[in-house]
């Protein structure tokens, strides 16, 4: 589903001319298959963000190879990536990054309507998909007047409305306290026993590690593995 081999990137840093490269991660290489919940732990400054944006397109590798659905999506343009990460990822964020003037509905409503779907169906769909993450009575509310949990479980809810066969997260329990961390965590682990979705999360923390089947670990841009069940 999502295959990495021998992956580097440096960043270049310093005034041109005399720039620094600055390797962040060094020769990573990793196999996640589909409807597994793969986490990737590390410190602060390990590279997991580095990664997560590589996988996702945002930056591109200074060596190996990104291979995504039996894709090999490495040497995509921009344009290849913003219809790749369309049709097949959804995205969950530590700070949600919901629209504050939008409401649950509209939030969740949005990428629907960049692909161009119907409103009749958009309404249908939404509501559906509210009444699954439990927000079924606060569709009208906006951002600012509900929990950090009923906030994240919109922002899973619009990241499932494409239905994406890949969820990436990057510290999706990181601005939650442990009681509802504890909700949002058992929702991914039934997202993924329930409908397949693969995920990749990327985090501090070790209860996330525990709802997954592969754990990896990275200091200092350099992988291994953690956890019995690995296998790359
Ligand atoms: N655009 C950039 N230019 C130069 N250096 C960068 C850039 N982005 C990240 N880095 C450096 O790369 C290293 C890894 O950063 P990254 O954000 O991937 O770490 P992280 O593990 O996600 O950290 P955190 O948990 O704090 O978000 C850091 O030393 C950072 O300073």
């Amino acid at each position: 589903m999502i295959e990495v081999k021998n992956l580097s990137h440096s960043f270049k840093v310093g005034k041109k001319g005399v720039e620094n490269e600055i390797p962040v991660l060094k020769n990573i290489s990793l196999k996640i298959n589909k409807g597994e919940i793969a986490s990737i732990v590390g410190r602060s400054g390990s590279g997991k963000s580095t990664l997560l944006n590589l996988i996702s397109g945002y930056i591109s590798p200074t060596a190996g190879e990104i291979i995504i659905k039996d894709t090999n999506v490495t040497s995509y343009n921009e344009k290849n990536w913003a219809k790749f990460r369309l049709d097949h990822f959804g995205f969950i964020f530590q700070s949600f990054q919901l629209i504050p003037s939008l409401t649950t509905f509209e939030n969740v409503e949005l990428p629907l309507t960049l692909k161009g779907i119907d409103q009749a169906e958009r309404k249908k769909q939404v509501m559906e998909l509210l009444e699954s993450v439990g927000l079924h009575n606060h569709a009208e509310h906006y951002p600012n007047e509900l929990s950090g949990g009923q906030q994240q479980r919109v922002s899973i809810a619009r990241a499932l409305i494409t239905k994406p066969s890949i969820i990436l997260a990057d510290e999706p329990t990181g601005s939650l306290d442990s009681e509802t961390e504890k909700e949002i965590l058992d929702l991914i682990k039934q997202l993924n026993e329930e409908q397949g979705i693969t995920f990749f999360i990327i985090t501090h923390d070790d209860e996330v590690a525990k709802i997954s089947n592969h754990q990896f670990h990275l200091q200092d841009g350099v992988l291994s593995k953690g956890g019995a069940f690995v296998e790359v």
